[in-house]
């Protein structure tokens, strides 16, 4: 901590003494402080009001009552909420370290009971929420908190119903876009816990691979990745799915076998990761159901919490994702006809990919060579593919003309410039 006088002595409604700033993230600054009623470190959010500068109203207030009476295990426990000084203040309980950094930290290996660990007390807090009728609507690595017994506890629960869909222009929340399933992506505004699957299941392959799995870099490429990942989807798989507000044709690429992506999953790992990654959400199995597959019951068991690898020291700047994370190359959008726009995967690269990952193990020392990839893993650590090593040539670039761009864009974004309405 460099400056210790001016943050130490700030004390909150008088019961916080704030410490050091944590970092910022969507909703505001969140600083480390102690509760002097209990001798607790805690986690305060400063929540700037923006839009809502008249103040909370009654509906946020009331949520946020209810927030604080979600209490399970594996849900960050929302100790105390004031207003302070025009801001609305949240009380968190302070958490070590976070999902991502895990994922990150290349000195941790990451065993299969590990990843199974992190993933089911990740479904359980999701669990718990969904029997309250609470969605998340925000998953993705740094909202799922660790504690000091390795317990993972989820974030920022509620806070998108609360104030609104976060705002996408913070650099920091592109990569929310990683983890959001396809009915979001097509403007469904009647979405239901399914989009916490979805993202879960985001997490579980990035778990696997060690890297983010989807990473589009506008609403437009991330349906494209999807498609490529998983194939477009025909009408009679998510019959919803072409009356979506924003619904845009997308021209049909096949599915690569699924072990191609996740060559060291197991058989159980890739049966529950298809089911999370069911495109038509009325399909796509539930929390619950997903706890009760048999990936959890099978070898090998969870590690327990307590015996989780952890990164010694945490806390990095928010500012280095970016260039951490080695981006997709993005999908061709056809241009025009208007009603009938188009977007497709890389095709050629990926029917090269198709070909090529009827593959061994040898293939796959041969993918990490080409990405640059750590060899001193060992049998049990995850690997990572990036799609982009299939490719042999770099795809052209988009051909939507700018006028058209800005449209889609407009319509694709929407949602993030107002708040939400339900
Ligand atoms: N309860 C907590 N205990 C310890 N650190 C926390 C806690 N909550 C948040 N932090 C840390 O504070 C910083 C900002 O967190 P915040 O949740 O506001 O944003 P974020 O998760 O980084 O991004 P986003 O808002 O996009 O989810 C992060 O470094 C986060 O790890």
């Amino acid at each position: 901590m460099s400056e210790v006088p001016n943050v130490f002595s700030k004390k909150v409604a008088d019961r916080y003494l704030k410490r050091e700033v944590l970092g910022e993230g969507t909703y505001g600054v969140v600083s480390k402080a102690i509760d002097t009623k209990t001798g607790q470190i805690v986690a305060i959010k400063k929540i700037r009001l923006g839009k809502h500068k008249e103040g909370v109203n009654f509906t946020a207030l009331r949520e946020i009552k209810l927030l604080k009476e979600l209490k399970d295990p594996h849900i960050i426990e929302l100790i105390d909420a004031f207003p302070h000084k025009g801001n609305l203040h949240l009380v968190f309980e302070f958490m070590e370290t976070d999902l991502e950094a895990v994922i990150r930290d290349r000195n941790i290996v990451l065993s299969l009971a590990d990843i199974k660990s992190f993933l089911q007390m990740t479904l359980k807090g999701l669990a718990f929420c969904h029997k309250k009728w609470v969605l998340h609507r925000d998953m993705k690595p740094n909202n799922l908190l660790i504690g000091d017994k390795g317990q993972l506890k989820l974030a920022d629960f509620g806070l998108a119903r609360i104030f609104g869909s976060p705002d996408r222009k913070f650099t920091h929340q592109v990569f929310a876009r990683w983890y959001r399933a396809p009915e979001l992506l097509f403007g469904s505004k009647q979405y239901g816990p399914g989009v916490d699957v979805w993202a879960a299941a985001c997490i579980f392959a990035e778990l696997l691979l060690r890297r983010p799995f989807l990473q589009g870099s506008s609403d437009i490429d991330q349906l494209g990745k999807i498609f490529a990942a998983f194939g477009t989807p025909k009408p009679a798989q998510w019959p919803d799915m072409v009356y979506l507000p924003d619904y845009v044709e997308y021209q049909f690429v096949p599915a690569p076998p699924l072990r191609s992506l996740f060559p060291m999953a197991s058989d159980d790992a890739l049966d529950l990761l298809s089911k999370m990654f069911t495109y038509d959400p009325k399909t796509r199995i539930s929390v619950q159901q997903a706890l009760e597959h048999r990936y959890f019951t099978s070898g090998p068991l969870p590690t327990e919490p307590a015996k989780l690898p952890r990164p010694h020291p945490k806390r990095e700047s928010l500012n280095t994702r970016v260039s951490d994370f080695n981006q997709q190359e993005g999908p061709t959008v056809l241009s025009p006809p208007r009603k009938s726009r188009r977007v497709m995967p890389q095709r050629d690269g990926f029917e090269e990919n198709a070909h090529q990952v009827e593959k061994s193990d040898e293939h796959v020392n041969d993918i990490r060579q080409a990405t640059g990839e750590r060899m001193s893993w060992n049998e049990h650590a995850p690997m990572s593919i990036d799609f982009s090593v299939f490719g042999s040539r770099p795809p052209p670039r988009p051909t939507i003309n700018s006028a058209d761009k800005s449209r889609l864009k407009r319509k694709l974004d929407l949602e993030f410039q107002q708040p939400d309405q339900d």
